[in-house]
């Protein structure tokens, strides 16, 4: 997969803002995201004692009781709770919002197991605020980038974050063998990370499926609908799907989702004679919406250039 999807080192050289390895690392996430939608980051500031807890704690929640689970909340950006659906039935997800304050991590811990959980708390907070600053990273290199980084600020104060955990039974399980199907992430930016069975599979340029090869320090970083709005459609939501093959085993991943609560507004360095204007400013939430009022199959494709494209 190395050769098909890009690795980029996120290390405390290539991250210092404003070096030479900056600007580089800026132009290489830009030039993934242009090609392929998404990206693997090598996040080396991802320490052990942050990854070693996540797919545990992961387990202890999938393990709670099914009228438990239903009481996490839905919110304006995913439901609360993922059942399995008869459509994708070995699928189950749960998702809470702002994991990376550490009083929302408290509250969902408290919905969970109102006798207390503190391990949950600490594993879902120290991952969560662990991702926040990868992603604000990358916004912000993606941003600088394309020489719109004086806008960035304001992005990032009105990004609200999801965090998702997700467990696929084993294939054959129930009778059943459909993971995830094929779609875009109607989010700005997707961070995935999986356990040590592998399964997320992203289409390249060329219409290629390749596999993401788990690693404790590996991350999936994927455009969703929204950064594709956002960059007048310079860079593509990355189209991706989970097909689990290992047998007898059984899948656990976690995703971190961004959202702008916003108005993005498509910045003008991305508009010139080359990249005429193709999306209009849009709300994200209000695009998230209109998806939700879709039905079928249409869903599965990225639906942004129908909802603001010019
Ligand atoms: O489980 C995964 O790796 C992918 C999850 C996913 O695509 C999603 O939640 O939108
Ligand atoms: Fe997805």
């Amino acid at each position: 997969m190395a050769s098909k999807v890009p690795v980029i080192v996120f290390s405390e050289e290539s991250t210092g803002p404003r070096t030479k390895s900056w600007m580089r690392a800026c132009d290489e996430i830009v030039q993934a995201l242009e090609h392929h939608g998404c990206f693997i980051a090598e996040y080396e500031g991802f320490r052990p004692e942050l990854r070693d807890p996540i797919f545990g704690v992961a387990k202890e929640l999938f393990d709670l009781p099914h009228e438990t689970k239903v009481r996490s909340p839905d919110s304006s950006y995913s439901k609360g709770y993922i059942p399995h659906y008869p459509g994708t039935p070995l699928l189950e997800g749960l998702n809470f919002d702002g994991a990376e304050k550490l009083d929302a991590c408290e509250k969902f811990t408290a919905l969970m197991w109102p006798s207390g959980n503190a391990r949950f708390c600490k594993a879902a907070y120290s991952y969560a605020s662990a991702i926040a600053k990868l992603e604000k990273l990358v916004t912000r290199m993606v941003f600088e980038g394309y020489g719109a980084g004086k806008y960035c600020d304001s992005h990032t104060e009105s990004t609200a974050y999801v965090l998702r955990f997700l467990k696929y039974k084993k294939p054959g399980e129930d009778g059943g063998n459909a993971y995830q199907i094929a779609h875009t992430d109607k989010t700005f930016l997707s961070i995935l990370h999986q356990n040590n069975v592998r399964g997320l599979e992203v289409m390249t340029k060329d219409g290629e499926w390749v596999t993401f090869e788990p690693s404790p320090s590996s991350f999936m970083v994927m455009a969703g609908d929204a950064c594709m709005g956002w960059s007048n459609g310079r860079i593509k939501a990355c189209y991706h799907k989970v097909d689990v093959q290992e047998e007898r085993l059984v899948r656990y991943s976690v995703g971190f989702f961004s959202y702008n609560t916003g108005k993005i507004e498509i910045p003008k360095e991305l508009i010139d004679q080359d990249h005429p204007q193709q999306f209009k400013s849009f709300s994200h939430l209000d695009f998230l919406r209109f998806y939700h009022k879709i039905d079928g199959h249409t869903k599965l494709q990225s639906q942004i250039k129908v909802y603001c494209g010019v």
